[in-house]
């Protein structure tokens, strides 16, 4: 058993080596601005200015020629890896390239470098959750959802009470992560977010309610939603 306690000197691995195809435009996504700064700055920004977030591993694709070459972000350490195919691939590649360990079961967080509205209050509801089998930030469904048949038309009407939508960060005890990754890859499994692969090694994760607005941009209508998020962002008073 892995003890549950309030979390810091966390380090946060940031998957930033997809290219974004969804959202088109002619820079990968995670370089295109977002209030004249590259989307990466906002969220790279967003954890290390955190007190509780010890440093950074970005996991860059291996042809990366936007990325600044940042050693350091809010007096944090930044250092790079490089990812994969996919994104577990390089949420693998980032967690090897975390210094070394202070025990087998420390805590790590993993955050898309496409979400870049991440604010302060939901890292701490996240660090702050005793949740010894790892969390991760979610929203609950607010809408009636429909299953489609082949032809378009509503097959049925799926009952949302219980379902909610994953998001990032996600925060697990390293190892065991590592190893989780790795066995579903083995399995030949895909798995979409961190907490897939720890319920399929048998773990049960903490649901953390985040705010609705911790968006993942993906299609090209998302910039300027994260744009006015971060705008209104700006105005609030600091924590
Ligand atoms: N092989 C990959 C694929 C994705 N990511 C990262 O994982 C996060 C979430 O992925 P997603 O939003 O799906 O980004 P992309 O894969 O870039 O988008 P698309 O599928 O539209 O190309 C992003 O920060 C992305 O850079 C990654 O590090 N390595
Ligand atoms: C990890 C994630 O952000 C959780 O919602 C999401 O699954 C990543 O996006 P992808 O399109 O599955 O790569």
């Amino acid at each position: 058993m892995i003890a549950g306690t309030a979390r810091s000197g966390v380090w946060a691995v940031v998957p930033a080596a997809g290219r974004g195809a969804r959202a088109g435009g002619e820079l990968p996504k995670q370089y295109q601005p977002l209030l004249g700064r590259p989307m990466i700055e906002h969220t790279l920004r967003a954890l290390a200015a955190h007190p509780r977030i010890a440093g950074l591993v970005v996991v860059l694709a291996a042809n990366d020629v936007h990325w600044p070459g940042w050693r350091e972000l809010e007096g944090k350490p930044v250092r790079t890896a490089i990812g994969g195919a996919e994104r577990a691939d390089s949420v693998l590649a980032g967690l090897d390239a975390l210094p070394g360990k202070i025990a087998g079961t420390d805590f790590v967080l993993v955050h898309d470098a496409a979400r870049p509205c991440l604010s302060h209050r939901d890292l701490d509801a996240l660090l702050d959750g005793e949740a010894p089998q790892g969390a991760l930030l979610a929203v609950p469904l607010a809408d009636t959802l429909k299953r489609a048949d082949a032809d378009g038309r509503v097959g049925a009407t799926v009952p949302r009470a219980g379902l909610w939508r994953a998001s990032t960060p996600q925060c697990f005890p390293r190892d065991a992560l590592a190893q989780a990754l790795r066995a579903a890859k083995a399995a030949g499994v895909t798995v979409t977010d961190e907490a897939m692969a720890m319920e399929r090694a048998g773990f049960r994760p903490a649901l953390i309610e985040g705010a609705a607005d911790n968006i993942k941009v993906t299609t090209p209508r998302d910039f300027a939603l994260a744009e006015f998020l971060l705008a209104r962002r700006a105005l609030e008073p600091k924590p």
